[in-house]
């Protein structure tokens, strides 16, 4: 799959301008990304805004799929906002696969700080689509 479409992906694309710009990087079985928000991500002064923490979980998974060369899409996300989100930290961000079945891939994913508390869980499936 051609890594010049989509790239203006809220979350990974290069020509976003108002883009999170995320990078990637597997790790044994684990897709990993960082990302530092700022006061335009936030909702509470401070605090992550919700969608963009739902954003962080969805795209660590459905882009782990996609990097396994599929045209993938989210068909469900349910997030566990465990604590609130701050910004000006860095978040590590990290999704791996916990099952499969047929075209359906369940994900796990959450966020950490650098202590490595978890502030947020997400649990994803991801359906690959047929061509
Ligand atoms: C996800 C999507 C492709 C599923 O389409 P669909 O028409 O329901 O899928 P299919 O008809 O191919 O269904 C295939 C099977 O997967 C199952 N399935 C679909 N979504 C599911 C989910 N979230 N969890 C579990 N099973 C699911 C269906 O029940 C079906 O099983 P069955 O035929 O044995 O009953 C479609 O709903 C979609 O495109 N949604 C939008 C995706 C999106 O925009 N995501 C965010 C951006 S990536
Ligand atoms: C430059 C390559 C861009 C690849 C984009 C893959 C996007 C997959 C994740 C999409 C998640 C979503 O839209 O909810």
């Amino acid at each position: 799959m051609s890594e010049e479409r989509n790239e203006w992906c809220f979350a990974c694309g290069r020509h976003n301008p108002i883009g999170l710009k995320l990078n990637f990087r597997e790790m044994e079985d684990r897709y990993v990304s960082t990302f530092t928000a700022g006061p335009e991500h936030q909702g509470y002064d401070g605090i992550v805004h919700g969608g963009i923490v739902s954003t962080l979980l969805d795209e660590i998974t459905a882009r782990y799929i996609y990097a396994k060369g599929y045209n993938a899409v989210t068909a469900r996300l349910e997030v566990r906002f465990r604590q609130p989100t701050p910004v000006g930290q860095e978040l590590t961000v990290a999704g791996r696969v916990v099952g499969q079945r047929g075209k359906l891939y369940e994900m796990q994913a959450d966020i950490r700080l650098p202590d490595g508390t978890v502030t947020a869980e997400g649990k994803a499936t991801v359906m690959i689509l047929e061509d």
